[in-house]
């Protein structure tokens, strides 16, 4: 068992070779448990990576290892343990929902009658509940993804591992599939991978990032510290039309950069003095503080920083 607060996936120097491409070049990084976001365009490698972790491709040099157990020779008992949602679709039209899943469940070792308590319990997790019975031939793709996100949880595994869930879905039922995603994470206690190629998305989904680029590691970290600070905060002040130029032009007086941005002021907090000075520039005009906003970075803005974007 790892221990506590132990990484739930771990590569070093991680190296998979195709014949043409370097799809993973020497990869060395730590996930943590919880939500992960595995970001990187297409042909990054997201999907070897998922392969690998799986136990379904060797390295070709390197190592990776999932809840402390090596791929190389565990494939069966780390599949055991970890859920995965495939990137494309293979449901088979004819069955419905709850055989489908119920089949899963019991291909991964549950007995009859717990698969079956597991089936209806994860078809309502999300959000199949009425349409469990109807052939799967019949769903939308944000249900078709719903069934494919219940396969991978039916066996109740530590890890999931989800390649690109919200690929092809209308902007609600992404939103679905974020909620459902970071409900599984945060509410269900397992911890969860999951790739995209849109940063953006990740943003109040995962708790931790990895940004690879070409097979490497651009960045990993909490997302709390990429989108940290910018340093400006936005301030807004109730007066007289015109207060928010007086109340700029009086920062500058005073030596703090300020600018206009809207009706509001845009205003740098590099110098430890800022905010006192803001609350007495507005005191002193008779003006009244609405509100003073901290500006974060996005997650898009901190890829194209590092020139992870295209
Ligand atoms: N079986 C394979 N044989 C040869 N090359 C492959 C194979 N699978 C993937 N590749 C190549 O390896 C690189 C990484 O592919 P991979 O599918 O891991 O990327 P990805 O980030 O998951 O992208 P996508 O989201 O498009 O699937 C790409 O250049 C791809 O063309």
């Amino acid at each position: 068992m790892p221990r506590v607060g132990a990484p739930v996936v771990q590569t070093r120097d991680l190296t998979v070779q195709y014949p043409r491409v370097r799809a993973l070049d020497a990869l060395s990084v730590d996930v943590p448990a919880g939500v992960t976001g595995i970001v990187g365009v297409n042909g990054a490698g997201k999907s070897t990576l998922i392969k690998v972790l799986l136990g379904l491709l060797a390295p070709t040099a390197g190592e990776a290892r999932v809840l402390d157990m090596d791929t190389r020779t565990h494939g069966a008992a780390i599949r055991a343990v970890v859920g995965y949602m495939p990137e494309h679709d293979a449901l088979p039209p004819d069955v419905s929902a709850a055989e489908f899943v119920l089949h899963m469940a019991q291909v991964s070792g549950l007995p009859r009658t717990d698969a079956r308590e597991r089936t209806a319990d994860v078809l309502r997790h999300v959000g199949l509940a009425e349409e469990r019975h109807r052939p799967i031939g019949g769903y939308s793709t944000g249900m078709r993804q719903r069934v494919k996100l219940a396969q991978a949880i039916v066996h109740d595994p530590r890890l999931v591992l989800l390649d690109e869930p919200t690929n092809g879905l209308d902007p609600r039922s992404r939103d679905d599939m974020l909620d459902l995603i970071s409900r599984i994470g945060h509410d269900f206690g397992i911890s969860v991978i999951v790739t995209s190629h849109l940063l953006g998305e990740l943003e109040r989904t995962a708790d931790h990032v990895v940004v690879i680029d070409s097979g490497r590691l651009l960045r990993a970290s909490a997302t709390t510290d990429l989108t940290q600070t910018t340093g400006t905060v936005l301030v807004e002040v109730l007066g007289p039309y015109g207060s928010d130029r007086r109340v700029g032009q009086a920062l500058l007086d005073r030596g703090i950069q300020a600018a206009p941005d809207g009706d509001r002021i845009r205003v740098r907090i590099d110098d430890p003095r800022a905010l006192d000075v803001v609350r007495d520039v507005v005191t002193d005009l008779g003006l009244g503080l609405v509100r003073v906003q901290e500006i974060h970075h996005t997650l898009e803005e901190v890829f194209e920083a590092t020139g992870g974007a295209r």
